[in-house]
């Protein structure tokens, strides 16, 4: 099977550290965890793209986005939304959509907050949107996971999340099972979806 594509931007390392403990799970649920993040945005219009970072997952291409069998997309909560840089990428990927590059593939979505109340929900399901508009098909967390009863810290259904109080980016143990748990979710639904073999389509 195509590897799980882990996606992410992180200025300060929390949502990163999200990204590997999904991971985890992806490996656990019999897939090939991909983990690409993407450029931060410059405020010169000519600027080129960057290198690749020194140290750290390489930037993603479009290729690692058609090549996956299923995404875990994440970003940071900026003022109750995904980043810039999270959805300056997901505006280039219109030639996906024209081809139906990422119908019926399964996907999740992260984010990290510094406040309890910052705005997870409202991030993870504008990180939805564009997904939907591909054609994917959204895997939140099922309240079967005990984690989310328990947790005081991040964790929805909606996708994962960590509450990085005063900066700090360690997961707290609910945060990683339930990274582990979506991200072993998601290998499966895309073992299942991908022998399924359903006919995509394009979207036009
Ligand atoms: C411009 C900006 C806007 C932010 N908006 C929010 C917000 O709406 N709610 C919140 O709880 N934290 C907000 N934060 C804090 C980040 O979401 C938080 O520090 C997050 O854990 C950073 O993730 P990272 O370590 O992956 O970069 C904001 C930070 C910045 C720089």
């Amino acid at each position: 099977m195509a590897p799980v594509l882990i996606l992410y931007y992180s200025r300060h390392g929390a949502t990163e550290q999200l990204a590997r403990a999904i991971g985890v799970g992806v490996e656990a649920g019999g897939a090939t965890a991909k983990i690409r993040t993407v450029p931060p945005i410059s405020s010169d219009p000519d600027a080129e793209q960057p290198d690749d970072p020194a140290v750290g997952p390489p930037y993603v291409t479009l290729d690692d986005l058609t090549g996956c069998s299923a995404l875990a997309l994440g970003s940071p909560t900026r003022f109750g939304n995904m980043a810039a840089p999270v959805k300056h990428f997901l505006d280039s990927t219109s030639g996906l959509w024209l081809n139906g590059a990422l119908i019926n593939k399964p996907a999740c979505v992260f984010t990290s907050t510094s406040s309890m109340h910052g705005g997870q929900e409202s991030t993870l399901l504008s990180m939805m949107l564009p997904l939907i508009h591909h054609g994917m098909v959204i895997a939140g967390l099922p309240y079967s996971e005990p984690a989310l009863h328990n947790t005081t810290t991040g964790g929805t259904p909606y996708g994962v999340t960590h509450l990085a109080a005063n900066n700090v980016t360690t997961l707290s143990s609910e945060e990683k099972q339930l990274c582990h748990a979506q991200g072993k979710r998601l290998a499966e639904l895309a073992g299942a979806l991908t022998s399924m073999n359903i006919e995509k389509g394009k979207a036009v």
